[in-house]
């Protein structure tokens, strides 16, 4: 739609513009209640702009020099589901059909490398994330969905130690390097690397993930093994189906209770034996080992009935023959200690990074983060610096304030000097170092500091203020286990 001929062609079809979340609006197209205080989104979609494509058949335009026809068809075509084990269904099939004039294809092939270059472009500061499609959806190919494009997850904004991050990045930068194939295949090692990250919930596991994502350009394949319909076969189509390279978020894999029948069936065993031969002291003998037999039928049974993952199930997806190499496995957990060592044994987690409660340093950053101003340009590859190790980081990962910098990036000193926030622009370091000081080391997550701040989102000093009360009302709700909170 970039090219003029096509915008201003006679046969245009007009389409509902519905944006995704991340999408920036024009505020002049939201409106606002009676009172004019609350905006109001009732008919949004009917008061958005419609946007313009070409019509269904044949338009023409001009590229380089050159006269392009595009013949834009659809037909309803019946997909029986044979291929999907679903239901026949009617679905639309787009043909777009690009011509020149001349022999040679040159023109076209070149057209379309453009139009791919301009879409990478567009979407270059962008993460895919992509979940199993639903279960009576999936098919033998592809059992992926996109689930969400959103603007990449800038590393600075994960507060975490610099070394921690620096290993991670440093890790997965050589791993998937154009050179490592060819290494581990001279070497018989299967081509995979993963990772478990571990630590209390909201200590910023996912957000890391996310961000790696981004700053590697690479999509993101998010499991939850919690969902219902997903079976052993499903997780190692999924599996098998992985892009070249990619992430792979397996999400607290603790929780998905991930079950072993033969251990359990085992286990289950030797404790109803142990039972009866007590039961058979007491009552003299009158057990048989039929009766056990029968008790270990059931339980076998009940195990086979239990819906979820095996262990065993798990492990055929991640290294299975089926499973794709070059992928970036990251598994996340709250409770290491519950995880079965052959989950976790080298060549499944290759590096294990620990997340902790925010340490006084971190409450400072994320105080700072949380108030700086948000003009932020998306990462992009030009910004970033060779460090020692081959990674690439960001020149703005000093933070202001901390340790290894002092100075206030420009939008913070921007969004201070237009008067948004309750403090003057040289105060903020002062602030935010003073903030930190109530904070009580390693115990509150930094997802329940953000969650404070985000109350107080132009407000600084009013969080600094408040932030006695808040804390003790937090701990005082730790320790009672309650979780109602008094002060929000
Ligand atoms: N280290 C951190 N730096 C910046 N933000 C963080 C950090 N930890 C948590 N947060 C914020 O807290 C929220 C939850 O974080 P996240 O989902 O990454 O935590 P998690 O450790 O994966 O939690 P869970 O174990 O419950 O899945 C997010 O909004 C995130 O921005």
């Amino acid at each position: 739609m970039s090219q003029p001929r096509m915008v201003n062609s006679r046969y245009l079809m007009a389409e509902t513009a519905s944006k995704t979340a991340w999408e920036d609006e024009d505020e002049s197209m939201v409106a606002r209640d009676r009172s004019g205080l609350y905006l109001n989104f009732s008919n949004q979609e009917a008061r958005a702009r419609p946007q313009f494509i070409p019509a269904l058949g044949l338009h023409s335009f001009w590229w380089k020099g050159q006269y392009f026809k595009l013949n834009r068809k659809k037909e309803s075509v019946f997909d029986d589901g044979a291929s999907s084990g679903g239901f026949g269904a009617f679905k639309d099939k787009e043909d777009l059909t690009i011509s020149c004039l001349g022999r040679s294809p040159e023109p076209i092939k070149q057209l379309l490398a453009h139009t791919k270059e301009q879409y990478y472009s567009a979407h270059q500061a962008r993460t895919i994330v992509k979940r199993p499609l639903p279960g009576y959806m999936r098919r033998a190919r592809n059992n992926w969905q996109i689930v969400a494009n959103r603007p990449v997850r800038e590393m600075k904004t994960v507060v975490l130690e610099h070394q921690q991050k620096l290993q991670v990045l440093a890790d997965m930068n050589e791993y998937l390097h154009p050179e490592t194939p060819r290494w581990y295949a001279n070497r018989g090692i299967p081509l995979r690397r993963g990772y478990l990250f571990h630590g209390p919930p909201g200590t910023g596991k996912t957000s890391l993930s996310f961000a790696l994502a981004g700053v590697f350009g690479l999509d993101i394949h998010v499991i939850s093994l919690l969902e219902p319909t997903l079976t052993e076969e499903d997780l190692s189509s999924l599996f098998s189906t992985l892009p070249r390279r990619c992430v792979v978020l397996l999400e607290d894999i603790d929780t998905a209770g991930l079950r072993r029948p033969v251990d359990e069936l085992r286990a289950a065993e030797r404790a109803s034996k142990k039972e009866k031969e007590n039961t058979s002291k007491e009552e003299s003998g009158k057990t048989t080992s039929s009766d056990i037999k029968e008790l270990a039928k059931v339980l076998k049974k009940e195990t086979e009935d239990k819906k979820g993952i095996s262990l065993s199930g798990l492990l055929n997806a991640i290294d299975g023959v089926a499973s794709h190499e070059g992928r970036v496995l990251i598994m996340t957990t709250n409770v290491p200690e519950s995880l079965d060592e052959a989950l976790i044994r080298p060549g499944r987690v290759d590096l294990q990074v620990e997340f902790t409660y925010a340490t006084k340093e971190q409450a400072k950053e994320l105080f700072i983060r949380m108030y700086e101003g948000d003009q932020g340009r998306p990462q992009r590859l030009d910004d970033a610096k060779p460090v020692p190790n081959g990674t690439a980081v960001t020149s703005s990962e000093k933070v202001p304030g901390s340790a290894n910098g002092s100075v206030l990036s420009p939008e913070t000193s921007s969004a201070l000097r237009s008067g948004e926030l309750d403090i003057a622009i040289d105060e903020l370091p002062e602030i935010a170092h003073r903030f930190s000081e109530k904070i009580p080391d390693g115990e509150f997550s930094p997802a329940e500091i953000q969650g404070y701040l985000l109350k107080r989102k132009k407000h600084p000093r009013r969080a600094f203020e408040e932030a006695d009360k808040w804390v003790a009302a937090l701990i005082r709700q730790k320790m009672n286990r309650t979780k109602v909170s008094q002060v929000q």
